[in-house]
């Protein structure tokens, strides 16, 4: 994972109904998380809309299980002419010890949307 994790855009506590057969969270919970924290961080930097177009370098590292506290990290990788890459970066801390283990990692990259739905160019910086 990379040393930069970025802004902390959200904590949360996965809850009992969010775990799968193996006893680990449902990968698709993480990812919900991981579109939550993005689209934050995107929606800020388009000053507006923002839908999710594509996941890249998707990595499951270690499973997440219940009790964990879930930290989502989130920064800007890439600037287009409409479209953000934006590294989003998932750590757990657990036991009483309150160590980090490193979850998931991906780059979403989000397209800015006028009010028709469509690309529009992104604010000058
Ligand atoms: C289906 C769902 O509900 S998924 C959940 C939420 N997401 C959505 O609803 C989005 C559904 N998708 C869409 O509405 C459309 O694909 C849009 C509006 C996001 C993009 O429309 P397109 O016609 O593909 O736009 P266009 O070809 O102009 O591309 C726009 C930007 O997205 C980028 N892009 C498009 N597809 C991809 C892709 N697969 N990977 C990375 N970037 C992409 C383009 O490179 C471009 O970026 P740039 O302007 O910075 O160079």
């Amino acid at each position: 994972m990379t040393e930069k994790r970025g802004e902390l855009v959200l904590r949360v506590v996965p809850g009992i109904t969010e775990i799968n057969s193996n006893g680990h969270i449902f990968g698709g919970w993480i990812l919900s998380q991981m579109d939550i924290a993005g689209g934050i961080v995107a929606g800020r930097l388009a000053e507006g809309a923002v839908a999710t177009v594509a996941i890249d370098g998707m990595k499951f590292i270690s499973p997440m299980l219940l009790g964990d506290i879930v930290t989502v990290y989130a920064h800007e990788e890439r600037r287009g002419r409409t479209s953000l890459g934006i590294r989003v970066d998932v750590v757990a801390t657990r036991g009483t010890d309150q160590r980090q283990i490193d979850l998931t990692s991906g780059i979403f990259t989000f397209v800015a949307l006028d009010d028709q739905h469509r690309p529009r160019v992104l604010p000058a910086r």
